[in-house]
């Protein structure tokens, strides 16, 4: 999969993308990241990316030429793209979007946008407009690398243990359970019985009963189309 992201600060990006999962899927030839500064874009000595507002207003706003130009560039190799702008006025980002980038897209164009937002016009040669949560960030690059995440996870092969993509809270429409490791005991804070038993079943029903608690508790409005199972233990529960 490649992400071509858009940006005036690619370093942001750059600086990111070396570590942890993105970085060993990157090593391992399984995404590819392309960063383009749209100060290349532009067309006056002093690379401008933004001017004032028409109608006025406080801020400045990204003008749409740089855009333009970049998305001409890359459009250029007439390859299939998904082009998506980050913004606060965007759909709702989540791991269902997230699968399903990743399942239908070969190659994304994350475009982010800067100051009081970017000249509406870009949305033109734009497919989604994204948002990945209801707050205002200082640009779209921290929402671009959301997305570049919780995408590349999903990628067979991405990460070193399957199942831990799997796992995943939120595939399963539900909280994830706690976890422990050593110490089994520290400063008289202990692991839970249940996790030294090496009873596997007793384990699972006790994750399956503690996620279903902290979902309960922090994100009810994630506990739809419950097993009858899970329906169970969450009754219990109650
Ligand atoms: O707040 C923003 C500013 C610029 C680009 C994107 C965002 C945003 C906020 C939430 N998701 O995306």
């Amino acid at each position: 999969m490649k992400f071509e992201v858009l940006t005036i600060f690619p370093e942001i990006i750059e600086c990111y993308i070396k570590h942890g999962v993105l970085g060993k899927a990157l090593n391992k030839g399984i995404v590819e990241v392309k960063v383009y500064n749209l100060r290349d874009f532009t067309s006056d000595k002093h690379k401008k990316v933004d001017d004032y507002p028409y109608g006025g207003g406080a801020g400045m706003v990204m003008q749409i030429e740089p855009f333009y130009n970049a998305i001409m560039h890359l459009k250029a190799d007439e390859k299939p793209r998904k082009l998506v702008l980050l913004s606060p006025q965007g759909r709702k980002f989540t791991q269902k979007l997230a699968q399903k980038f990743m399942e239908e897209s070969k190659a994304m164009v994350l475009i982010c946008g800067r100051y009081e937002g970017i000249d509406e016009r870009v949305k033109a040669f734009v497919d989604e407009e994204v948002s990945i949560g209801d707050y205002v960030l200082s640009g779209g690059e921290l929402a671009a690398l959301v997305i570049i995440d919780s995408v590349v996870r999903l990628i067979p092969g991405a990460l070193g243990d399957e199942l831990s993509a799997v796992e995943d809270s939120f595939m399963k429409g539900f909280l994830d359970y706690p976890h422990y490791t050593r110490p089994e005991d520290f400063k008289g804070m202990k692991v839970p019985e249940v996790l030294l038993s090496g009873d596997h079943k007793k384990i699972a029903l006790w994750r399956k009963r503690q996620a279903l608690k902290n979902t309960l508790k922090n994100r009810p409005d994630l506990l739809k189309n419950l097993s009858p199972e899970d329906m169970r233990i969450l009754k219990e529960l109650c």
